[in-house]
């Protein structure tokens, strides 16, 4: 997207002593994007930056036409004056304040006289399907309503950007189903700019448009869901959609798989697509199959390894492998049966070309 056509476009470089946040955001109007990233990536530095609660050390916030953040021209507007519409992982709910005053504090804090911001207080609890609680205090709440109230907060400003930190991050997984599909309807209703910040990709996938992924401050990819998914380029990444993930170096229907930790062993990989030059190679846990003794015959990629742990994975055990390379393995309590499946126990794994999936590295 070019800065042009961004409702938001930030280049947000904040240094919290050794940590470095360094990362450019856009996102239209209209649009939902995750920010996704592990623990310490830099997900909620970026939103503090992006609310105003930290100042940028160098880059750019723009939202719309208005400059919000540049330290180099020494602009900084405050927090209630950026448009912007913020729910926490916390909710952060006033105790003391009804669900109505929680959220008729989102315009007064932008300057509505008290009836107006009451009123529309009262439109966005109807809206989130809590007109009859609008008396309730917080500890009168459950989890899922406290989080409608306090994204009823968020958009009673009527924000230009909406900022979503961990929004469900504190709910039961029962709560969390419902809460989730909810907010799908709030954010496509949303003709604002969206940022979804979340650790969790099934929340990322579902609600957003766009994913951006960050590790250790940097993006590392960013793209919709479909493309992430297929075509991971960080072993987060991959970890994160469920495939094992390799880069090497391919010529035709072979890739020679670099070795992680720096060793000469080469092992090579068929694929199914040819390749040229510097690649990566996916493939599913479910497409390596296990055996005892070495395989004859069909899959044209079979290696020995140990293995080195094993978990309940649905209905079937996921096998993680040591060998030539690291690897996850799918199998069924059947072929389970036929093994051995304590950890330090051999096996042969074996994997159909026609499984993997190969495509550019890139750099
Ligand atoms: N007040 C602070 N002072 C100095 N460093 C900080 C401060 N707060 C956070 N950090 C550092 O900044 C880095 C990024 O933290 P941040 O909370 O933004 O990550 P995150 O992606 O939100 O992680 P999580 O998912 O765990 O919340 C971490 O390495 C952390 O140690």
């Amino acid at each position: 997207m070019t800065e042009a056509s961004a409702l938001l476009y930030a280049n947000l470089v904040v240094d919290r002593g050794s940590f470095r946040l360094d990362a450019a955001l856009s996102v239209a109007a209209g649009e939902v994007v995750a920010l996704l990233g592990p623990n310490g990536a830099g997900k909620t530095t970026a939103v503090r930056a992006l609310a105003g609660l930290l100042p940028l050390t160098g880059g750019r916030i723009q939202l719309g036409d208005r400059t919000l953040d540049d330290p180099q021209r020494r602009i900084l507007v405050p927090p209630e004056r950026r448009k912007i519409g913020v729910v926490f992982q916390d909710y952060l709910l006033f105790p003391h304040l009804t669900a109505r005053d929680n959220v008729a504090f989102g315009p007064r804090s932008v300057g509505a006289a008290r009836r107006p911001a009451r009123a529309a207080a009262d439109a966005w609890l109807a809206r989130v399907g809590l007109a009859e609680h609008a008396h309730r205090k917080p500890r009168h709440l459950s989890g899922g309503q406290a989080q409608r109230v306090a994204l009823a907060r968020a958009l009673a400003v009527e924000p230009v950007l909406l900022l979503l930190d961990e929004p469900l991050a504190a709910l039961d997984a029962r709560t969390r189903l419902d809460t989730r599909a909810a907010l799908q309807r709030h954010l496509r209703a949303h003709s604002g700019a969206t940022l979804l910040v979340t650790h969790d990709p099934l929340d990322a996938l579902v609600l957003a448009d766009r994913l951006v992924i960050v590790e250790a401050g940097r993006v590392v990819q960013e793209g919709d869901p479909a493309t992430i998914t297929a075509q991971p380029r960080t072993d987060y990444v991959a970890s994160l959609v469920g495939l094992n993930l390799y880069r090497g170096r391919g010529e035709g229907h072979t890739v020679t798989v670099t070795a992680g930790d720096g060793s000469a062993d080469r092992f090579q990989l068929s694929v199914a697509e040819p390749v040229d030059g510097e690649v990566f190679v996916a493939f599913p846990p479910a497409a390596v199959a296990l055996h005892p003794t070495e395989p004859d015959g069909s899959p044209r990629n079979t290696w020995p390894a140990v293995i080195t742990g094993i978990q309940r994975h649905g209905d079937n055990l996921r096998v993680e492998l040591d060998g030539p390379i690291t690897a996850a393995a799918d199998i069924t309590p059947a072929a389970a049966a036929h093994l051995e499946l304590i950890p330090g126990s051999r096996v042969w794994a074996a994997l159909k070309a026609t499984e993997t999936h190969a495509y550019p590295a890139g750099g």
